[in-house]
């Protein structure tokens, strides 16, 4: 019988399980999409049941004989969460509410009246600022309408994985909450005070590969499985791209994006905890708000079926002939993080067509990433790519031309889910190192390369003129 990890990557639109073995072959894979709501404009909610529901669907899927293709022996459990999005539950393990997604900014006023000392102290103590984004506001949210238990998806997927017997988070969760000490590895007493979210309210924090409880209840999959690793879904992928060394940076292509690259110690800005096995590996990172979101919105605008039918429609035309797509839809992320920032598509002329405009929003998602390379210290050689929006040979060259340097895409579609399992078989004792073993698509900067500057520069201007705050006001990503 062949040993397997089972890993589930839950994301903000599916959960996907993959059977993998121990050499980091595939063995089987299932998904299952989970629904999202926007009842008002910055509410962002998802189901905490249905978001469960679908991690069981995904594992059925991946589990059916047909899926797995044999026997298989699950020896341990692998999870990569979304990250920051926060779920409440009471002592039955009932949801409280809905699980507030990451994109959710309805706390931005209540962040923007909290005294700057507070935003002097997350950045000393987690390298984060305070935005509506990360966990901590959210769960105020939740806990000013209910007396709950309170934690991120890995949380919440623990809780139910082990038939509600644990409250535990893993270290690097913890960290996109805004009330973990990056320093002392811990939840800090002064931000929990800050953001008024009792320690008995949150979960454990454990390290990376600490053991997260075992199996119950859990529909076919047998009892007693330990839950060997968790990571957060990009930190997962940073992993299982092998950037586990200063100078490596990887592009999560998501709703939004994640750019990472490991540094050597904690710094106060643009900071996160990467992974926590026998020590903290910290990474520096940016979060663009809108990419692969901005893609989808703008093939409804223009009526495609889907972000495929987007791509090809935008590598019609050489270029965007101009035209430039800023996706502010619920502000700016990293590098600019201007909440009131709204989108805007500008430079447009009566030649403009659709495929103009599609591919203007093919490069905003280029764009974005250059936007934090640029502020990354020292040299960057190469970017490694994953995530959906990668199958796009067009996004991908036209990542290399605006960057000015190699794009390496993985050739696997589930590479979180493939880093936490990774992680689980170390943890497990295997000898691992895959993605030294993976192939990648290559991209050189081509022809295209040739106006860099000058499309950066036109890039520049729009972002400039969707800004509210003025740039001089930013900080670092
Ligand atoms: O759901 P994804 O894969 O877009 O990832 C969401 C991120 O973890 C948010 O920080």
């Amino acid at each position: 019988m062949v040993q397997a990890v089972l890993a589930v990557d839950q994301g903000t639109t599916n959960s996907k399980a993959v059977l993998v073995a121990a050499d980091g072959q595939v063995l089987a894979t299932g998904s299952a999409p989970v629904g999202l709501s926007t009842p008002r404009p910055g509410w962002v909610e998802q189901d905490a049941e249905d978001l469960w529901q679908s991690v069981l669907r995904a594992i059925s899927a991946c589990l059916t004989p047909a899926a797995a293709g044999g026997a298989v022996d699950i020896v341990g459990i692998a999870l990569s969460t979304q990250r920051e999005s926060v779920v409440g539950w009471d002592a039955a393990g009932k949801p409280v509410g809905p699980v507030l997604g990451w994109q959710d900014v309805r706390t931005t006023s209540w962040c923007a009246q909290l005294p700057p000392t507070v935003d002097d102290l997350v950045r000393r103590r987690t390298g984060l600022r305070v935005d509506a984004m990360f966990s901590a506001p959210k769960m105020r949210w939740l806990l000013d309408r209910s007396d709950a238990l309170v934690g991120t998806v890995d949380s919440w997927l623990i809780h139910r994985l082990t038939g509600g017997r644990e409250h535990l988070t893993e270290a690097g969760n913890a960290s996109r909450t805004l009330l973990y000490d990056l320093i002392a590895l811990d939840w800090s007493d002064e931000l929990l005070d800050a953001f008024g979210v009792p320690r008995g309210a949150l979960p454990e924090v454990r390290v990376s590969d600490g053991g997260f409880g075992a199996t119950s209840g859990v529909p076919g999959v047998r009892d007693g499985i330990p839950i060997v690793a968790v990571l957060a879904d990009s930190h997962a992928a940073m992993y299982g791209q092998g950037c586990t060394r200063a100078g490596l940076v990887k592009a999560t292509y998501g709703t939004g994006s994640s750019v990472m690259t490991p540094v050597e110690g904690f710094v106060e800005s643009g900071c996160t905890l990467a992974w926590l096995t026998d020590r903290p590996v910290y990474a520096l990172e940016g979060n663009i708000v809108s990419s692969g979101a901005a893609l989808a919105w703008t093939a409804d605008l223009l009526g495609l079926p889907d972000v495929g039918a987007l791509t090809a429609l935008a590598a019609t035309v050489p270029s965007a002939e101009g035209v430039v797509l800023v996706p502010a839809f619920a502000g700016l992320g990293a590098p600019h993080w201007d909440r009131e920032a709204r989108a805007a598509v500008s430079g447009m002329s009566s030649s403009t067509t659709r495929a103009h405009v599609a591919r203007a929003a093919v490069e905003a998602v280029a764009h974005q990433i250059c936007d934090i390379a640029d502020t990354i210290p020292g040299a960057v050689s190469s970017l490694r790519a994953d995530g959906g929006a990668t199958v796009s040979e067009l996004l991908m060259q036209t990542q290399a031309d605006l960057l000015g340097h190699r794009v390496e895409a993985a050739d696997v579609p589930e590479i979180s889910a493939l880093g936490a399992a990774e992680l689980a078989w170390t943890t497990l004792g295997e000898t691992t190192d895959w993605a030294a073993k993976r192939t990648f698509r290559t991209f050189e900067p081509g022809p295209g390369a040739g106006d860099r500057g000058r499309r950066r520069a036109a890039w520049a201007q729009a972002v400039a003129s969707v800004r509210v705050k003025r740039a001089s006001e930013d900080p670092a990503p």
